[in-house]
């Protein structure tokens, strides 16, 4: 039996999780759980998970839930809620499937208490890639990759040596403009953004995806969680999201891993890894009925965000740290309505300018980085 700590519960990638640890009852248990605002799905998920403790983001929030469960569960709030949710002292692991850099203290914390982490939370890698990643090393803890792209090349590295990589290939499905000129992105809606046309995500997620800094993000969170330089990662779309991605090798032979679209997989992966668990009721690939499979180089003038990260990525120390940062409160104003599609990019674009690279940054300069940088996009956008 695993016993698991989540965080994130009320979202995409937490109500998945709680998918797989419902239908393997008995590899899995849920001790600890963490949502945001979504209250009245966090008290179902209680009814039904019964964890021992539960964190939600505000502390007025509390008392509803403590008044239904009385002393059945301890409650906690807010950043230090996520914490306490992280370290919990019965979890071996900890599912880490919040949005945005708010998951690096507490995957930082579970990592001293040796918990396993499976990482959806992309963010976290890219703000500060090279302390989480030092720090799994020292303390001796895994690092799963849940983002399907990585779950794929972590598949596909399976049995095989670090030294026989040659380049990772990260599929890209474009997005929800994948066919439109960098001309008919101007106006686009929001509702139109978060049109996925084959995902159903979250919504910071799903506009990565239409920017595609998702890719961008997940070029830095490649370069951390395989340690490969930042030239031996390429980027191919293919719009049908039935290759995750690829690893080719210096004999140029080239494994990929295949599926239908479908998070439960390389969630539960993490999860059981090495084994693999039984999945009965999901869809099975069925490649007669796909048929053709398409793939093309992405036109970095039209999705800039990807150029972008490559190159904070190459520069390194807070450089990812800004981009990030400046993403997340660019793409928050598109979802409140307060600035244009385009505009993202554009935000982005001039808070990197203006950093002063920290060549090797410690926790105290990433958080005050990431701090300055929302609060110059803030400043733009009012
Ligand atoms: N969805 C997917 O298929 C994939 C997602 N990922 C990555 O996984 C991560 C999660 O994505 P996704 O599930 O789509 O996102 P969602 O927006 O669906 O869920 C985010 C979760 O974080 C919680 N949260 C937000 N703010 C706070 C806060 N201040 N305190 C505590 N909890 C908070 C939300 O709580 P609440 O809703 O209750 O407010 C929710 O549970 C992201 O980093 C994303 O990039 C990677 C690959 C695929
Ligand atoms: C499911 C998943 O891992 C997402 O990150 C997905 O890959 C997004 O699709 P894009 O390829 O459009 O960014
Ligand atoms: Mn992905």
């Amino acid at each position: 039996m695993k016993n698991i700590a989540l965080i994130g519960s009320t979202g995409s990638i937490g109500v998945q999780t709680l998918e797989v640890i419902r239908e393997h009852p008995d590899r899995f248990r849920l001790v600890a759980m963490a949502a945001g605002r979504n209250i009245d799905l966090l008290i179902e998920q209680v009814k039904e998970f019964q964890p021992q403790i539960v964190s939600v983001a505000n502390e007025e929030d509390v008392s509803t839930i403590q008044q239904l469960f009385g002393d059945r569960v301890q409650v906690y709030f807010g950043a230090e809620g996520l914490c306490e949710v992280a370290v919990h002292k019965d979890a071996t692991f900890l599912m880490n499937a919040v949005v945005g850099s708010l998951g690096l203290i507490p995957t930082l914390e579970a990592i001293k208490e040796g918990k396993d982490i499976g990482i959806a939370n992309k963010e976290t890698l890219v703000t500060a890639g090279h302390i989480v990643t030092s720090m799994a090393k020292e303390y001796n803890v895994q690092l799963l990759p849940v983002d399907s792209e990585h779950s794929a090349i972590f598949q596909s590295l399976q049995g095989n040596r670090k030294e026989d990589i040659e380049r990772l290939i990260l599929t890209a499905s474009g997005g929800s403009f994948r066919d439109r000129t960098r001309e008919e992105l101007v106006g686009v809606t929001v509702s139109e953004a978060l049109n996925h046309p084959n995902w159903n995500m979250g919504a910071k997620i799903t506009i990565d995806s239409a920017t595609m800094m998702n890719k961008g993000l997940e070029v830095i969170e490649a370069h951390w969680l395989f340690d490969i330089p930042f030239d031996k990662i390429d980027v191919v779309i293919h719009k049908e999201s039935i290759i995750h991605s690829l690893v080719e090798y210096c004999d140029k032979s080239v494994i990929a891993q295949l599926g239908t679209p479908n998070m439960k997989l390389p969630i539960a992966y993490a999860m059981s890894y090495p084994e693999r668990l039984e999945f009965n009721q999901e869809k099975a690939l069925n490649l007669w009925e796909i048929g053709t499979l398409h793939f093309e180089k992405p036109d970095v003038e039209r999705f800039r965000c990807l150029q972008f990260a490559y190159e904070a990525g190459r520069i390194g120390g807070t450089m990812p740290t800004v981009l990030n940062a400046a993403n997340e409160e660019a793409t928050k104003h598109f979802l409140e309505g307060n600035i244009e599609f385009l505009s993202i990019e554009e935000h982005i674009e001039k808070a990197l300018e203006r950093h002063e690279v920290i060549s090797h940054p410690s926790l105290d300069h990433i958080l005050e980085v990431d701090k300055e940088t929302r609060a110059f996009v803030r400043s733009r956008i009012e």
